[in-house]
């Protein structure tokens, strides 16, 4: 995969600068018409402008970028004047005290930063200055595989030998994982997620950023839940889930970050192993850390789960026993089409569906998965119609003729339910 993305490389000494050119797909890729006009606007003002961070990071593992980042050595308010006399819109912008602005063009919106250096920082938030040095602001970025910058013509700007680093599955914070660390304590959960992403083999961590993370763990407590979620369900989703998350617990974290103290991590092991080939979601291999329901209202509370994804917690914790495959039941799917047929949840099979994960179903899966939710075929009003009156009888002999239909494998029409009614 390497081989095919360079054309040409050198080794700059000065400043340990590494450049080659990019030239593959991905990267032409990105040059729209929005992208054409604002490359040609900053030559034209003489601005250097390159993509940044994790946008050089996919392009160079052959991915193409979700969203890509952009930095330059003109100020905001250079960048304010050129699009203004470009009539180039710009949109409403909270970034502008950190540098960034975000112009819009051919209906695409780019986001660029000025190059900058985090003068104070508080674990969370940062006081920033602008700069010229390009490595200067390589300097202030978190991992060595995202603090490299690529050059519109396809050149790789490498301060901090992020390639080679991701060519050797390696994960390492820029300079001190300490200082990195305390300048925004996010970064742990971030490392998490890029070893995941990264790295070939699990627990080939470097000690040095181990050691780092032990010490300033607990600053996690000052992080939002809303940001450690977004994290923590990327980490989940990632490879090496079980072993990093086995990690958070040994490395006593889980308590900073909305996962239950004394968490059943060889419970939530086997679910990631059973699971894992299924894409469950994120709170499907976390439900198996997680005892009773209360565990997942306080898993709430610290991460501002969505609705759904509490929901779907607390469905696997009630469930994931008493909803399960039956030894001598010949059908063996009949459990879960009739709690999905009971239930009044419009959601059910989709949750049925990750309990299957959850339990490792593969094959029920599979069957559940296509299989469409009959319709009861008969009503109050059916049974009023042939002269009960009374609500409670109609409520009574309605239950009745479900089950009579359950059994059926809801075959039975309303003529058939009918003809079982005595009057
Ligand atoms: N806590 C953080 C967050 C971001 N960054 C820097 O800002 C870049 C962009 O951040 P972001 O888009 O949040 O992350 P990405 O690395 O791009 O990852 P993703 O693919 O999830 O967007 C990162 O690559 C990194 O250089 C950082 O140093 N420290
Ligand atoms: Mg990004």
């Amino acid at each position: 995969m390497w081989g095919c993305v360079i054309s040409r490389f050198s080794r700059i000494s000065a400043r340990n600068l590494f450049t080659m050119r990019l030239k593959t797909t991905e990267f032409q890729s990105l040059f729209t018409e929005g992208l054409k006009g604002l490359a040609g606007l900053f030559e034209k003002h003489q601005y250097e402008l390159r993509i940044a961070g994790g946008a050089v990071r996919d392009l160079l593992s052959g991915k193409r970028p979700e969203d890509v980042d952009f930095a330059t050595t003109a100020t905001p308010e250079q960048m304010k004047s050129l699009f203004q006399a470009a009539g180039i819109r710009m949109i409403n912008n909270k970034g502008e005290k950190h540098g960034t602005i975000t112009a819009r063009l051919h209906n695409e919106n780019f986001e660029v930063t000025t190059l900058r250096v985090d003068v104070q920082t508080d674990g969370r938030h940062a006081e920033v200055e602008f700069t010229m040095d390009w490595q200067k602001d390589a300097e202030r970025r978190d991992l060595t595989i995202n603090s490299m910058f690529l050059g519109l013509d396809g050149t790789l700007y490498d301060y901090f030998k992020g390639y080679e680093d991701l060519q050797n599955h390696r994960v390492r914070f820029v300079g001190s994982p300490e200082q990195r660390i305390q300048e925004d304590f996010l970064r742990i959960l971030r490392y998490f997620r890029f070893y995941g992403r990264v790295a070939l083999k699990p627990d080939e961590h470097e000690p040095e950023t181990l050691a780092a993370i032990k010490e300033h763990g607990q600053g996690l407590a000052f992080i939002s839940g809303e940001r450690i979620w977004v994290e923590l369900k990327k980490i989940v989703v990632g490879n090496h889930a079980a072993h990093l998350l086995e990690l958070i617990y040994k490395m006593e974290l889980a308590q900073y970050i909305g996962l239950p103290p004394g968490g059943d991590v060889e419970g939530m092991k086997v679910v990631w192993q059973n699971s894992q080939h299924l894409s469950p979601k994120p709170i499907t291999v976390l439900a198996a850390l997680l005892r009773c329901p209360e565990e997942v209202e306080k898993m709430d509370i610290r991460l501002k789960m969505s609705r759904e994804e509490k929901s779907l917690g607390l469905f696997l914790v009630k469930h994931r026993r008493d909803l399960c495959r039956r030894e001598k039941q010949p059908d063996a799917l009949r459990p879960f089409t009739d709690f999905i047929i009971d239930s009044r949840d419009p959601d059910c099979q989709s949750k049925v569906c990750e309990l299957l994960k959850y339990q490792g179903e593969d094959k029920l899966l599979s069957e559940l998965s296509c299989w469409s939710n009959p319709r009861f075929p008969l009503s109050g009003h059916d049974l009023r119609k042939i002269g009960i009156t009374s609500g409670k009888e109609i409520g009574t002999t309605l239950q009745t003729l479900r089950d009579i239909w359950k059994k059926s494998h809801y075959k039975m029409d309303k003529d058939e339910l009918l003809s079982h009614v005595k009057l």
